[in-house]
C-alpha cells in the first residue's frame, strides 16, 4: 500500500438513489482486498462537519466543498475516499475534481442513476412522501435542480439492478484503477534498459 493507492470517488444521484448502500458494501470490499477506506457519508458529514448548513444552493455549495477538502486530504494520504453525497450542482462537483487534479490526487464521479420514480418509491427516508404532502420544499430533483453528470467516469444503472451487483461494479471499477497504478509505478521504477539489464544472464 502507498499513497499511490488513494482516490475519491464520488457516488452523486438523487436521494434514495442508492448511494450510501453501494459505499457501504464497496468499502467492504475494498477492506478485504487490503485497502484503508472511509466512507465520506451525506447524513453523517451533516451531523458532525456541517451542521450550519442547510439545503439552499449557497449551503450545498459549501458542503461539497467541505467534504471535498477532506476527501483531498486523506485520498492523498493513500486513502480511498468514498463519498456518497448528492452533489446537485454539476460547477461544485468540476471545483473539487479541479482541486484534485491541481495536487495531482485521483478523483473519479460515479452517477449511480435510479430514476426518479424509483427512487421515490423507495424514499428510505420518507422525503418524497413530504414533499408531496407540502411538508418539505426543494427536494433535490423535485422542486430543486439535479444536474445530472454530463461525461460521469461511471454509471451505476441502480434502479435495474440488485445492491450487490451495483457495488460489484463500482468496486471493480476502484480496483481496476487501483491496479493501472500498480502497473505504472512498476513501469516507471524499472526502465526498459534496466529491465533489460535486470534479466540478462550474468
Ligand atoms: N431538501 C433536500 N434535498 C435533498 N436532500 C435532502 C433534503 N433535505 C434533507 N435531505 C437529506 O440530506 C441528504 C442530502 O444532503 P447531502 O449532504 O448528501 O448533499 S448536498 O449537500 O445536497 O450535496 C440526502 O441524503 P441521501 O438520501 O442519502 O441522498 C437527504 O436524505
Ligand atoms: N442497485 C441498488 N443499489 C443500491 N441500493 C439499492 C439498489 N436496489 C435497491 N436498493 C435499495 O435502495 C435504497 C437506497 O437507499 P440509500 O443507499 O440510503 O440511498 P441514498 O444514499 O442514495 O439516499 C436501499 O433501501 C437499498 O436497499
Amino acid at each position: 500500500m502507498s499513497d499511490r493507492d488513494g482516490m475519491t470517488l464520488w457516488l452523486t444521484g438523487l436521494p434514495s438513489t442508492g448511494k450510501s448502500t453501494i459505499a457501504a458494501d464497496v468499502a467492504d470490499r475494498l477492506r478485504r482486498d487490503g485497502a484503508r477506506v472511509t466512507v465520506l457519508d451525506g447524513d453523517e458529514i451533516r451531523a458532525e462537519l456541517t451542521p450550519d448548513l442547510g439545503y439552499s444552493r449557497a449551503d450545498r455549495d459549501e458542503n461539497v466543498r467541505r467534504i471535498g477538502f477532506v476527501a483531498r486530504l486523506l485520498a492523498a494520504q493513500g486513502v480511498v475516499v468514498l463519498a456518497p453525497v448528492v452533489a446537485p450542482f454539476a460547477a461544485g462537483r468540476a471545483s473539487v475534481r479541479a482541486a484534485h487534479d491541481r495536487d495531482g490526487t485521483s478523483f473519479y464521479e460515479a452517477y449511480v442513476a435510479t430514476p426518479l420514480a424509483e427512487c421515490a418509491r423507495r424514499d428510505v427516508k420518507g422525503l418524497y412522501a413530504d414533499q408531496r404532502a407540502g411538508r418539505l420544499r426543494g427536494l433535490t430533483g423535485v422542486d430543486d435542480p439535479y444536474e445530472v453528470p454530463a461525461a460521469p467516469d461511471l454509471v451505476v444503472p441502480a434502479g435495474a439492478q440488485r445492491p450487490g451487483e451495483s457495488a460489484a461494479l463500482v468496486h471493480e471499477f476502484v480496483r481496476a484503477r487501483r491496479d493501472s497504478r500498480h502497473a505504472g509505478t512498476h513501469r516507471r521504477r524499472w526502465p526498459s534498459s534496466l529491465r533489460a539489464s535486470r534479466s540478462s544472464p550474468a
